[in-house]
């Protein structure tokens, strides 16, 4: 018997149901068995699915309870209240309420233990927002949805070569400066420090941090930032015992070699951390919440309507993002212990 098969299942949100997120769950349920995946139930409308003109077999659920007896036969839908009208290709600001719903569902059953984790599938950030949805995304809402600081919560990027954390995510390049400090930094290092020893069984984790200029900062002839912001934030985390080293001339982090030497690599804005990691493996790598009180994880990619309901969306980031996030379960209350 797996660990994880003593656990609650995993829940999945649809997305927006006009992107790839729908399919995709679909045909993960399709290959459950090949793919050896745990019993997992997606949240959303049946209307997101059945646009798809699927023959699947889709039980709706009242109880998450039902999940693994059902899973095999059909998939589980935990319906939400909300409805959608999906074009697929479009992200309609009006099917907002129900994506937003099926978050905050998600949110509910982890926060009640009902669920061991969370899979987001793709929300459209531009047309939430032009829904009324005002947090940056669902790493800053997952927090606010748990209690907690929109900032408090951590983005990590993740495959199997290389895990990046950017320490500021979702603001334009010319903020990125002023928002640089180093508590910033700290409280990132240590969050990701913390979650990878509980969560991904890393008794010591190694943290490297890049520098935010070129060389960095080159002793101070190419920007102050890094003497004066990440360099304090470094010393700080090796007396609080953190292994952490740096700032390190970010060009120089992520060769084979360099990789080799850190278990995650603090990046100081979001590309900084997301081009790597995308460019080693974009059909693979996985978004993982860090410094929540529940397991999140996701899919590194978008809605990709330019794609949607054409069947060529890959399954391999999602399939990733459900195994990690029950990986990340079974270490959480301990079941795995390397
Ligand atoms: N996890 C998330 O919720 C998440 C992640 C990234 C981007 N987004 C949002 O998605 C929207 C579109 O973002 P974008 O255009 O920057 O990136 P995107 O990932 O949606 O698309 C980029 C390119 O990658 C392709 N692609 C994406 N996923 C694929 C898959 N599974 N299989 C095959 N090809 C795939 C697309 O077809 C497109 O050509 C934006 O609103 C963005 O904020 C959401
Ligand atoms: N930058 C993220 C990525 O490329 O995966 C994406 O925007 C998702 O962010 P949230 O998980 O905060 O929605």
């Amino acid at each position: 018997m797996t660990p994880h098969s003593t656990l609650p299942p995993i829940v999945i949100t649809m997305g927006d149901p006009g992107g790839v997120g729908p399919e995709i769950l679909l045909k993960l349920w399709a290959a459950r068995t090949e793919l050896k995946l745990p019993p997992f139930a997606v949240i959303g409308t049946l209307e997101a699915f059945s646009i798809l003109g699927t023959d699947t077999s889709i039980e709706q659920i009242q109880d998450l309870k039902q999940t693994s007896k059902i899973f095999s036969k059909s998939l589980p839908l935990l319906s939400i209240k909300a409805v959608t009208k999906t074009t697929l290709g479009e992200a309609d600001p009006r099917n907002g309420a129900a994506v937003i719903e099926a978050i905050d569902v998600a949110i509910q059953a982890c926060l009640q233990k009902e669920a061991s984790g969370m899979v987001t599938m793709p929300i459209n950030k531009s047309s939430l927002y032009k829904a009324g949805f005002d947090a940056p995304g669902h790493t800053e809402y997952l927090a606010r949805q748990c209690g907690l600081e929109d900032d408090s919560s951590v983005m990590m990027l993740a495959n199997t070569a290389l895990r990046t954390v950017p320490v500021t995510v979702h603001q334009p390049l010319e903020t990125v400066p002023r928002s640089l400090t180093d508590q910033l930094i700290i409280d990132r290092a240590v969050k990701t420090a913390t979650d990878l020893r509980d969560f991904f069984g890393i008794r010591e984790p190694r943290l490297a941090i890049a520098g935010l200029n070129p060389h960095a900062g080159e002793d101070g002839m190419m920007g102050l930032e890094d003497g004066v912001k990440i360099v304090p934030a470094v010393r700080a985390l090796q007396e609080m015992g953190i292994n952490a080293f740096g700032p390190l001339p970010a060009d120089t982090l992520f060769h084979e070699e360099a990789r080799a030497t850190y278990d995650a690599a603090l990046c100081m804005y979001h590309d900084q951390a997301l081009i790597p990691v995308k460019t080693l493996d974009f059909h693979g790598s996985v978004n993982v919440t860090l410094g929540l009180p529940i397991i999140r994880t996701s899919p590194d990619h978008g809605t990709a309507l330019d794609i949607a309901g054409q069947d060529k969306a890959t399954i391999k980031s999602s399939l990733n993002a459900v195994r990690m996030a029950a990986e990340m379960a079974t270490y959480a209350l301990g079941v795995k212990d390397d």
